[in-house]
């Protein structure tokens, strides 16, 4: 498909309304062959004729078909209007449900500013065109075709003279949509530069803040709003020279209309009436013309923006539901990983991995940043596709589930905690907005939460910022881990979602998990602490699964765990003097 018939498959649903719109452009435009018509009558008849009883007559058909060609005007630019903005409101939905659609890698190859600029600033530029372009082109092709015509009518030398310019025309219009159109390639690339700049700068702001690099942004920032008006000065200089041009060629038809006409009529080949109809036709010959440059533009502005989306949505995510893809359920949550490779590019991220878990064991990963533990589990979640090998959930192919049940299945509470500017509950009921007020409560109780929470002045109807701006680290984490569990999922898994809560808390955290029954658990964590009770303990160490067992087991081999365990826990007994073996570590 290209981006053309995308578009067009968008206006189909429309094509009945728009065709009516353009019957409608049709019938408005040829009520203006009527004015000059009666026009010439006027001068002939009337006022040469001495037929003074027919002016009053005249006179009121020019009224009505004014009148009527307003109302008929009114009536299609409505139609326009209307359909251009359900047509845009279809793609914009459309864009959007692609873009929930997409994959992890499609939103680390774009710019969350450049799928902003599509979604806003290309989308107006095809609703422009719907709304006023497509009409106006139409109506200044058949308002020139008309008046072409009824020149001929009056006379076929006069018409030929005017046609001359029209070859002209076309070869200049030619030439400027070929100028054009990489001027508007560059302008949709520099806005969406300067609102990818805006975007991350605006999100940012704390770090920019706190490094003072106030001066270094806005020099930045000079230097994308530089290229941006300079992109834009670049399109009007190439549409500029063509303005006068077109000009030109309108004014030259009157020129042609003075010097030929008047020569007839001097001659006496046509009356002084015809030549006035004539003149009155003539602005729907110059018109056409003096528009031909600005509809040009929106045309190729239009062509450039139907580009730049479709482009960015025309290949299907790589991750999606199989077409045979099994029944959806509530799942166990036994989980084997066989063989599991992941390679990123020419990157080899995980290799090798293998392990199997039962329905409701708790399972704790460990290894050096970078090791690939987030990986294997944004794996499991189907966020990326293994390379070679196989995770299975309940004995079926994760790439043979449904997707959404996959993921309904799974509660995650990321590494990177994003929050919605919304209230706490609405953050925390976010997988499950079904769910009671307890509910809520209950999870915040479990996620250590609930105390932070009602010592807030507005509770848990407290609106967090954007991003929870205004919380700190661990009560952000902590909110995160509460909408994990609302969701009652099968899996849970917990990517350092504790790192930033004190280990009191995080020893009731636990207390708390431990107390869940019949969920598999993941717990991704730097601290020995945090994982030390796990039935199953998988040791990452860059990419490879080094070590695995339970935290007597690992213990037992001395090898990465063991020295791991012994920087954490040995400091500790270096202070307290209270050397402690196997169990309890929680500080
Ligand atoms: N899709 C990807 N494309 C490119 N590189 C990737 C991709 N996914 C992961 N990586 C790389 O793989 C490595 C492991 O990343 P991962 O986030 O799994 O580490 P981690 O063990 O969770 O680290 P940390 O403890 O710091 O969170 C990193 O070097 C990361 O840059």
């Amino acid at each position: 498909m290209t981006a053309m018939q995308w578009f067009f498959s968008f206006l189909k649903k429309y094509r009945l309304k728009l065709l009516m719109a353009l019957i409608l452009v049709t019938f408005a435009s040829s009520l203006t062959i009527i004015n000059p018509y009666i026009s010439g009558i006027i001068v002939d008849d009337v006022i040469k004729g001495g037929q003074k009883e027919l002016l009053p007559r005249l006179v009121l058909l020019l009224i009505i078909t004014t009148l009527v060609r307003s109302i008929v005007k009114y009536i299609y630019l409505v139609i326009f209007e209307t359909t251009s903005q359900k047509m845009l409101y279809s793609m914009r939905d459309y864009v959007y449900r692609r873009f929930l659609e997409e994959d992890f890698t499609f939103y680390n190859k774009n710019r969350t500013g450049d799928l902003m600029s599509r979604q806003t600033g290309d989308m107006e530029a095809i609703r422009h065109f719907v709304a006023f372009a497509i009409y106006n082109i139409y109506e200044n092709i058949l308002l020139f075709s008309i008046a072409l015509f009824m020149i001929f009518t009056v006379d076929y030398r006069l018409a030929l003279c005017m046609i001359a310019v029209m070859p002209i025309t076309a070869v200049i219009t030619r030439k400027q949509l070929r100028a054009i159109k990489p001027a508007f390639h560059n302008i949709r690339q520099r806005f969406s530069s300067l609102n990818t700049f805006v975007q991350e700068n605006v999100s940012g702001n704390r770090v920019v803040k706190a490094f003072a690099k106030e001066d270094f942004e806005i020099e930045k920032f000079n230097k994308e709003n530089d290229s941006f008006r300079d992109a834009e000065l670049t399109a009007a200089s190439i549409w500029r020279k063509y303005v006068p041009i077109f000009e030109f060629m309108a004014n030259f038809l009157t020129f042609i209309l003075y010097l030929v006409g008047g020569i007839m009529v001097v001659k006496g080949s046509i009356s002084i009436g015809k030549m006035v109809t004539v003149s009155g036709y003539l602005w729907m010959l110059n018109n056409p013309l003096r528009m031909a440059g600005w509809l040009a533009n929106d045309f190729q502005r239009f062509v450039t923006s139907v580009e730049k989306i479709y482009s960015t949505i025309k290949e299907d995510p790589i991750i999606k539901t199989p077409s045979h893809a099994t029944p959806r359920k509530q799942l166990q949550g036994e989980i084997e990983f066989k063989h599991v490779n992941y390679r990123a590019e020419d990157d080899v991220i995980l290799k090798d991995i293998n392990f199997k878990i039962l329905p409701g064991q708790t399972v704790g990963i460990i290894g050096a940043t970078g090791s690939g533990k987030s990986t294997l589990m944004n794996l499991l979640c189907r966020f990326y596709d293994v390379t070679d090998g196989e995770i299975t959930i309940d004995g079926t192919n994760v790439k043979d589930m449904d997707l959404y049940n996959l993921r309904k299945n799974i509660g995650m509470a990321m590494q990177d905690v994003f929050l919605f500017s919304d209230t706490i509950e609405g953050n925390i009921a976010y997988g499950n907005p079904n769910c009671t007020f307890e509910e809520v409560q209950n999870a915040a109780k479990i996620a250590s939460a609930d105390a932070f929470i009602q010592n807030m002045p507005e509770g848990y109807d407290t609106i967090v910022g954007e991003r929870g701006m205004g919380l700190s680290g661990g009560q952000k984490q902590r909110i995160s881990l509460a909408r994990a569990l609302l969701k009652n999922p099968s899996i849970v898994i917990l990517d350092d979602t504790t790192s930033a809560v004190d280990m009191e808390t995080e020893a009731h955290i636990q207390n708390e998990l431990n107390a869940l029954e019949g969920r598999t658990v993941f717990v991704i964590a730097h601290r020995i602490s945090s994982i030390k009770d796990a039935d199953l303990i998988l040791v990452l160490d860059n990419g490879k699964l080094i070590e695995s067992g339970n935290h007597e087991n690992l213990i037992a081999k001395q090898g990465y765990y063991y020295t791991v365990f012994n920087h954490q826990y040995g400091e500790f007994d270096k202070y307290t003097n209270t050397k402690q073996k196997g169990g309890s570590y929680n500080g």
